[in-house]
């Protein structure tokens, strides 16, 4: 018996802090995915150095809590949130919103999305799951990453073994076995390094195609001393705050030569996380803001040995795959089948993951 089709709206503001990707789909929640469309909205350069500030504040807490700063950036993020769920002009019968992570520390026993479920039920007359990773935690999991089990499922027809890389802010990497394995964890920095630096350097939000770094040279020495870290040997599951590496090392480089230099870096913490997994992915599909990057992405190929394509090569949008990632859990949640998983980021058992709240 076929299971009820859904039209589901997915809402990520993720690591980078460039704003919401909105997508919809029609789904089971199982293998039957069909997105239909998606819009991005961009924050403007105040709500982005809020989002930075609270980063910043949350790194000190000793667990998410109310109060300024985040109370008001929740309220204005959920209104954004509102905003690209109109921009999206599509009605729906379930939205899976991600929030805004402000920190990340599953070793404290929690990870923080701030944005209210309840007022965007009620704002956009639709009925939200919200809080889709803090299960994950509870049950020992990571909290992250979750989007490996929605590559699975879109993967189904695909080739094996098989890797799909999201570089966006973080890095994550999910590995798909010809014996139906799967292996995923968080693989250091996406971009977020790289945005880090040329912002304060060249006064610009990311290196566009490259081209800062592309005119610079790579210090190996400093290179090899970001690289010297325990963490990289360390095996699955594990994730990453968007704050545990910083630009540090590259202090008193020129623009261009910090930039490459941090551009390295990112292809080099890609070919470690591929010692993680028993055979070689036949070809490495790159999703996220990331894959606009072609020194980025000719690095990786050069360093980790391996074809790298965007996910435009098999036919998804590697724009929307978050946002439809998180529209597919919602429908989950509905069902009563799980959103994360022991072999992805570590629960003691399957988890159906996220809150409901009706419009
Ligand atoms: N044309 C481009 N050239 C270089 N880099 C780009 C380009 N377009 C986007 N990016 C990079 O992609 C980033 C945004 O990626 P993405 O939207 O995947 O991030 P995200 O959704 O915040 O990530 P996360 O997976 O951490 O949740 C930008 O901050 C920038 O670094
Ligand atoms: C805590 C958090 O927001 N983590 C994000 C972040 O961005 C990329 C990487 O770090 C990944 O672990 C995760 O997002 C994706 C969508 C995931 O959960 O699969």
């Amino acid at each position: 018996m076929s299971s009820r089709l859904y039209r589901a709206i997915g809402l990520m503001s993720g690591t980078s802090m460039d704003g919401i990707d909105a997508a919809l789909i029609e789904t089971d929640g199982e293998a039957h995915i069909q997105p239909l469309a998606a819009i991005s909205l961009d924050y403007d350069e105040a709500v982005r150095s809020e989002i930075r500030g609270a980063v910043e504040a949350a790194l000190a807490a000793d667990a998410p809590r109310r109060g300024a700063p985040f109370d008001a950036l929740a309220r204005r993020l959920t209104l954004l949130h509102t905003e690209a769920v109109k921009k999206l002009g599509e009605q729906a019968d379930i939205i899976g919103f991600h929030g805004q992570t402000v920190a990340h520390r599953p070793d404290r026993g929690w990870t923080w999305q701030i944005g209210d479920g309840a007022v965007l039920a009620q704002l956009t007359r639709i009925d939200v799951v919200d809080d889709l990773r803090s299960a994950d935690v509870a049950a020992g999991g990571e909290g992250a990453p979750l989007l490996p089990a929605y590559h699975r499922a879109r993967a189904e027809a695909l080739g094996r073994p098989l890797g799909v890389l999201n570089l966006g802010g973080v890095g994550n990497l999910t590995w798909l076995g010809d014996d139906g394995a799967l292996i995923a964890f968080d693989t250091g920095p996406g971009n977020a390094l790289i945005d880090d630096w040329v912002r304060v350097m060249s006064g610009v939000p990311y290196d566009d195609g490259g081209r800062i770094a592309g005119a610079g040279a790579v210090h190996q020495d400093v290179l090899a001393n970001m690289l010297d870290l325990e963490w990289f040997d360390r095996p699955p599951p594990k994730s990453l705050d968007r704050l545990d590496f910083s630009t540090g090392a590259t202090r008193g480089l020129s623009a261009a030569d910090g930039a490459a230099t941090l551009t390295a870096f990112t292809a080099e913490t890609v070919a470690l996380a591929l010692a993680h997994v028993p055979q070689r992915p036949q070809r490495l599909l790159v999703t996220g803001g990331g894959r606009h990057n072609p020194l980025l992405m000719r690095m990786i190929a050069a360093r980790a040995g391996i074809d790298v394509a965007p996910v435009e090569s098999v036919g998804w949008n590697g724009d929307a795959l978050e946002a439809e990632g998180f529209a597919w859990m919602a429908v989950r949640h509905l069902r009563g089948l799980p959103t994360s998983f022991p072999e992805i980021s570590g629960p003691s058992e399957p988890v159906i993951g996220g809150t409901l709240h009706r419009a």
